[in-house]
């Protein structure tokens, strides 16, 4: 049974398919400061949160089976990434379900900023019928200024160009190509401040962003200019904006994020005639938050029962094509990871990873995950490696990562070969996937094999002897380890060889002993393939 932790507000809706899971039990528990959540974090393997639970290192590392934090929404910056990738919990995020939703809010954040209608409500509801203070200006032929064209800022685009607003749009990742694509004049963020009407961000808060909106910008800003923020508290610095307004640069503002949320009473932007807000209400719709909530849940069942996921936001994301064609390798990758750390000794100083065949063609990097992985648990643990923090674990302990490709590949398609070398030895293994057999070994050091890696193998090194073979059978029947099958490499009459047996349980370490004291043996190790 696996335990999924709620601590904000979340659709039922949503997260119907975990509570119905019959695997999963679903607590709900939201509002919890930090200390109650370190209190049972423990319990649980998966968190999930929206943007008002803070999930610390603390947190973290008080859940030691934590697993994954999936974030019902798109903004990460209530999760420490850097926590999470050490201690290897997957953090996923639901980037698509609330676009719409947010793009919309952001509409009539503009709508109602240029119409005062926030303003203009207060006031009648309080009894005066007052027409000539809010009198507002059209969206019609005005430029939008668009910093950061992702996923909700090219939605507000589309909608601003249905409302005969020019575009103007920066964002790092926009090709000219694209910018002309969707109707939109590509600019940077000075321009957009020189000309601009109405100016929306939608990028996330991050240390370049932070700010990117400030006294300086402010400076040059086109007089007259309406703002808003529906994306991240912080991108528009807070105290330069007021002043800006105040000072009659800035015609109007609205926000519906803070740079510290909930803003204190006496914030600045509360009382300002000029400047609307809302309590973070961007994603909150019926919708959104039922798309959000059954992305994420999806994802974190996904994750819990070990199956292909996405939307990791710790680690780099695999697009589709790419995924279809590494998926099959990913388990091949992690048992040659797996097989030769546990018949290498010693501590691991390199691991040189050859691709050759057509994966020499694509970004392997996902893979060399699992492969690390692999090498990495056997001296680690399973439970303590995974894929996001395989890489960051192998560079903490000084292990050098080699990768090397070569397009062609003499007898399979795709050959996938991993040696490792340790402060003692080193060794090679090299593994593919046969068609309508699934993956196999083929080559463990210089010895051609074909081995399925799977379950408990007894790795053999001795010098190819008539007898050898029989007294080895022999010896592992008397100890009643039955052998399943029985693969012998060599290269020449009488050198060298290695012998691998597949056994139907595991092999104690005393036969072990005396498979090694045998005449011709050098060594017998034991592999367990999962
Ligand atoms: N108010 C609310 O309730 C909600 C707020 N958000 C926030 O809205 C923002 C945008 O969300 P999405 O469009 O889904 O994200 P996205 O990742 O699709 O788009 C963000 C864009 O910002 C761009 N960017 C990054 N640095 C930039 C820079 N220095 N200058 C200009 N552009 C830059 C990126 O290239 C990317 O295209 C995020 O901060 C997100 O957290 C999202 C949903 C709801
Ligand atoms: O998805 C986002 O980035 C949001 O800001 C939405 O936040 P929320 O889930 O409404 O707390």
């Amino acid at each position: 049974m696996y335990k999924v932790l709620v601590s904000d507000p979340i659709s039922d809706l949503g997260i119907q398919q975990l509570v119905e899971a019959n695997d999963i039990i679903v607590d709900k528990n939201p509002g919890l400061t930090e200390d109650e959540l370190v209190a049972i974090i423990g319990d649980y393997d998966a968190l999930l949160v929206r943007s008002q639970t803070r999930v610390t290192a603390k947190i973290m590392e008080a859940g030691k089976k934590l697993k994954v934090v999936g974030r019902a929404g798109v903004g990460v910056d209530n999760i420490d990434l850097g926590a999470a990738t050490e201690r290897g919990i997957i953090v996923i995020n639901a980037p698509d379900g609330n676009t719409i939703t947010t793009c919309e809010h952001t509409f009539a954040m503009m709508m109602a900023v240029a119409r005062h209608i926030p303003q203009a409500y207060m006031k009648t509801v309080g009894g005066t019928w007052d027409r000539k203070s809010f009198v507002g200006v059209e969206l019609r032929n005005k430029t939008l200024g668009v910093l950061g064209m992702g996923r909700i800022g090219s939605e507000v685009a589309k909608r601003a160009k249905a409302f005969g607003m020019n575009i103007m749009g920066y964002d790092p990742f926009m090709t000219e190509e694209r910018a002309e694509k969707i109707g939109i004049k590509l600019a940077s963020v000075d321009d957009i401040v020189r000309a601009a009407d109405f100016m929306t961000v939608h990028t996330p808060l991050t240390p370049e962003t932070r700010h990117m909106i400030g006294k300086a910008q402010f400076e040059v800003m086109k007089p007259g200019m309406r703002i808003v923020n529906c994306a991240r508290g912080g991108i528009i610095d807070e105290i330069a904006l007021v002043e800006a307004i105040d000072q009659g640069i800035v015609a109007g503002a609205a926000f519906d994020v803070f740079e510290v949320e909930p803003p204190a009473e006496d914030h600045p932007f509360l009382k300002h005639p000029k400047i609307i807000v809302t309590p973070h209400l961007g994603a909150s719709t019926i919708e959104a938050q039922e798309n959000v909530a059954i992305d994420v849940s999806e994802q974190v069942l996904h994750i819990l029962r070990n199956e292909p996921f996405m939307n990791a936001v710790n680690m780099p994301p695999i697009p589709a094509n790419l995924q279809s064609k590494l998926q099959p390798y990913f388990t091949l990758g992690e048992k040659l990871g797996s097989f030769i750390a546990q018949s290498t000794e010693g501590a691991v100083q390199e691991i040189i990873v050859s691709y050759s065949g057509e994966l020499a063609e694509v970004d392997t990097q996902p893979l060399t995950r699992y492969i690390v992985r692999g090498v990495l648990s056997h001296h680690l643990g399973q439970e303590q490696v995974n894929v996001v923090n395989s890489m960051h674990l192998a560079k903490l302990r000084d292990v050098n990562i080699v990768i090397q490709k070569s397009h062609a590949s003499k007898d399979f398609t795709n050959l996938v070969t991993v040696a490792l070398r340790t402060k003692k030895e080193e060794h090679i293994v090299a593994g593919t996937l046969l068609t309508g057999y699934g993956p196999r070994i083929v080559q463990i050091d210089k010895y051609p094999v074909d081995v399925t890696p799977e379950g408990n193998l007894i790795l053999i090194s001795h010098n190819d002897k008539p007898g050898i073979i029989g007294r080895v059978g022999t010896l592992l029947g008397n100890n009643d380890v039955n052998i399943a099958t029985m693969q012998v490499g060599r290269q020449l009459e009488g050198g060298s060889a290695i012998m691998v047996l597949r056994v139907d349980k595991g092999t104690p370490k005393e036969v072990l002993l005396q498979l090694t004291s045998m005449p011709e043996l050098n060594t017998a190790k034991e592999i367990i393939l999962p």
